[in-house]
């Protein structure tokens, strides 16, 4: 369980998240918004890495992927194992493909593989998986892979940050920020087109296939 209620959050002076409430639900929760509506900030708040006010209600380990992070030259099989003790690495390894990087300096993989392996990572060690951008870097083969392997793990909480709507058709639920405010939470299937096209200032066409929603950009 990870509960939200009324995190606001300033930095700088400046208010940057306004009462934001929401439940994730079990599954895959893509948090969508602009560059610079609130999306790290939120994650971060929710990681306890900048103070916030409100209440936020976690139930099990929370593990983190950030969008940018420090490559150390360390081997890849330490800095999968470096943190929590009880984590089941060998069972994601196997289940990401990632066996054969372990042997390797970290900083020496391209960006994508270094991705791979904290997304790794991230799955072993938390029942709640914060993942700011999981998919960027990554190509769109892996993309999809990775994005399967999250349906996969429905028992586990995912929250993730994306820019690339098509990961609303994995998704459990959508959350859409703006300007620090929440816009949406809510299912796939309800979120509007309207809603989206106003937030981004594009136009967006809803289309649904096989049950599955997609958004285009028509203008
Ligand atoms: N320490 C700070 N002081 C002042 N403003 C900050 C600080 N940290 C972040 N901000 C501002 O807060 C806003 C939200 O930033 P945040 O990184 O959360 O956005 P985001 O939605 O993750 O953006 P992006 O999609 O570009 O990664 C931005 O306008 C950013 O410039």
């Amino acid at each position: 369980m990870l509960t939200l209620r009324n995190i606001s959050v300033r930095l700088g002076g400046k208010l940057i998240l306004s009462s934001i409430s929401f439940s994730a639900v079990k599954g895959i929760n893509v948090i969508l918004g602009p560059n610079g509506s609130g999306k790290t900030t939120l994650l971060r708040a929710i990681i306890g890495m900048i103070k916030y006010d409100g209440e936020i209600r976690v139930d099990g380990e929370i593990s983190y992927v950030p969008a940018e992070f420090f490559s150390p030259s360390m081997k890849v099989l330490d800095v999968l194992k470096a943190g929590r003790k009880r984590a089941n690495y060998e069972s994601y390894i196997k289940e990401l493909n990632v066996e054969k990087f372990l042997e390797r300096d970290f900083s020496t993989l391209s960006s994508g593989e270094r991705k791979l392996i904290l997304v790794t990572k991230a799955l072993a060690e938390g029942d709640n998986v914060i993942m700011d951008e999981p998919l960027s870097n990554l190509d769109v083969k892996n993309k999809f892979f990775v994005m399967n392997i999250l349906k996969k793990f429905n028992h586990k909480t995912f929250l993730i940050t994306s820019h690339e709507l098509e990961t609303l058709r994995y998704a459990d639920k959508a959350i859409v920020i703006n300007k620090g405010k929440l816009e949406y939470d809510g299912g796939v299937s309800d979120l509007s087109d309207d809603l989206l096209s106003n937030v981004y200032g594009i136009k967006f066409k809803k289309i649904q296939v096989d049950g599955k929603t997609f958004f285009n950009v028509t203008g």
